[in-house]
């Protein structure tokens, strides 16, 4: 499968990981991290406030490259009606894995797609559900410091996967883009085709 466009991509994100499930598109894109405040106005759904803030990450980029397509995105955790956010300490990341302990939360990730005549935005949700933990699995695992980075306190395609139970949704969703969403809601706004291969 090869995909073509005459649209110049920028991924408005400093995540390696949202750089390496871009790149499954196999087409060229730049990367330009967009240094937002990333706080959402006024009492929003966990799904609108991602949105919101993915839509801010592409607005400076924009701006600076009006011919460009500009995707930006944002991963929410909550748990309930608490969002968990990157952890400002290790005692805080062992705060949100003791209240994930053995629970569901919703992974939501916002996308927003934005320039050269696009304005779309879409938020995809994940279910996880944790292994009741022991406080000692959870201070080796902050111990190693990969909560730092992470929404939640916790990486999925790391050490964080082995508290994993059940996931139903999107694995891709929770790591921080929803690349197969995306690829769909490309090709449906036709900025993505297939290059047309000659059958022997
Ligand atoms: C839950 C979870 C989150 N994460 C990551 C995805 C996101 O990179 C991060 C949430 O922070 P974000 O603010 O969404 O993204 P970011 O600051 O890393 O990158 P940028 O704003 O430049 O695009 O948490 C994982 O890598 N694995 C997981 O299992």
């Amino acid at each position: 499968m090869k995909l073509t466009t005459d649209y110049s991509f920028i991924l408005a994100s400093e995540s390696p990981r949202r750089k390496e499930l871009f790149s499954r598109l196999a087409i060229p894109f730049d990367v330009q991290p967009a240094k937002i405040e990333e706080v959402a106005e006024g009492k929003l759904t966990p799904e609108d406030m991602a949105i919101s803030i993915a839509y801010k990450k592409t607005v400076p980029i924009v701006e600076s490259n009006p011919n460009a397509i500009v995707i930006g995105a944002d991963t929410i955790v909550y748990l309930e009606e608490e969002v968990l956010g990157k952890p400002a300490s290790k005692e805080q990341a062992k705060e949100y894995l003791l209240k994930l302990s053995g629970r569901t939360h919703h992974v939501v990730t916002g996308v927003s797609i934005q320039g050269a005549g696009t304005s779309i935005s879409f938020a995809e949700t994940t279910l996880v559900t944790f292994y009741e933990l022991t406080e000692e699995q959870i201070d080796a695992y902050v111990a190693t410091g990969d909560s730092m980075d992470k929404a939640g306190a916790y990486g999925i395609q790391t050490m964080g996967g082995l508290f994993v139970q059940i996931i139903e949704g999107d694995y891709n969703n929770v790591v921080g883009l929803p690349i197969s969403r995306l690829f769909q809601t490309l090709l449906t706004l036709e900025v993505l085709t297939f290059e047309k291969e000659l059958s022997k």
